[in-house]
């Protein structure tokens, strides 16, 4: 591995608690030996894993890796939509047997409903989870207030622009207050300027909630911007390449891109990302 900053690494094979700075007991989620394999016998797809990945509770962790290598099944498995071929995986300590309302999910497709204002889709969650009506409505309101909708929420999705749609999308990901945010590659779809301007907005957002978040991003820039730290992953079947820390201060804005160890960060990744290790 070349060039990396020995002191931001929390491990640069396993994901393991090298740093420390961790245990059990603080761990959101934590993944022992995982692996997916889609399909058997000669069809067989190894999609990710082994791997093995502590997030620790109200960490922001990003991971990025090269197209196909299994950022989505990583994200599925810890989401409780897809079982591991191997392995354990715990959500705050307990082993994970399902899909939870304790976690948030926010897609590249913000899939909001044509016919529902933005309210009525903010507010789907409240009915699905049988949330009490008055105070999910008020924390809609103040949702879509903290995201810039709050002009909007009448709108049906259409009249609104791709990143107004995907601030939609996140304010519906959050409104039974998860514990965990899974964000698939939610800025996939939008323009280079709104992505940046979002990316700063969830960065805000994230720390007003509070909330453990793990986002999967093909945007390197994006990663640091938004993480205590940035994972990387090997082509398919995925496994963790390097593991960290980026050790820049919050809060973060444009001006954080231009921070000398942000370049340095950047680098390191990028280095790894282009000298890539087949499996
Ligand atoms: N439901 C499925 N059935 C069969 N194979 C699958 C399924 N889901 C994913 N795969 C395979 O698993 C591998 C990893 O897919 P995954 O979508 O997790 O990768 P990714 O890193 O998120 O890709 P990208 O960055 O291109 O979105 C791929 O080879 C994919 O074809």
């Amino acid at each position: 591995m070349m060039g990396e900053h020995p002191a931001a690494i929390v491990s640069s094979a396993a994901g393991t608690n090298a740093g420390g700075s961790w245990s059990s007991e603080t761990a959101a989620i934590e993944l022992f030996g995982v692996t997916k394999t889609f399909g058997d016998g000669p069809k067989a797809t190894p999609a990710l894993g082994p791997l093995d990945l502590a997030i620790e509770t109200g960490s922001f962790v990003s991971i990025v890796g090269p197209s196909g290598c299994g950022k989505s099944t990583l994200l599925r498995l810890i989401a409780g939509l897809e079982k591991p071929t191997g392995g354990r995986l715990r959500r705050y300590g307990d082993e994970l047997d399902g899909p939870s309302r304790k976690v948030g999910i926010v897609f590249q497709d913000h899939v909001l409903f044509p016919w529902a204002s933005v309210l009525e889709n903010v507010m789907l969650p409240a009915d699905v989870l049988s949330l009490p009506k008055a105070a999910a409505l008020e924390r809609a309101h103040w949702l879509l207030e903290l995201t810039g909708l709050k002009d909007f929420a009448g709108h049906k999705p259409h009249m609104l622009s791709g990143g107004m749609k995907q601030r939609a999308a996140f304010c519906r990901a959050v409104l039974a207050d998860p514990q965990l945010l899974l964000l698939d590659e939610p800025f996939g779809a939008l323009d280079a300027l709104t992505r940046e301007e979002l990316s700063l907005e969830l960065s805000r957002l994230w720390q007003e909630l509070g909330r453990t978040a793990l986002l999967i991003t093909h945007d390197l820039g994006e990663a640091i911007l938004l993480g205590d730290r940035i994972v990387i992953m090997s082509d398919r079947p995925g496994r963790i390449r390097l593991d960290m820390r980026v050790d820049l201060p919050r809060p973060r804005d444009v001006h954080t891109m231009k921070d000398p160890r942000f370049i340095e960060i950047h680098q390191i990744a990028r280095d790894l990302l282009f000298t890539r290790q087949r499996n």
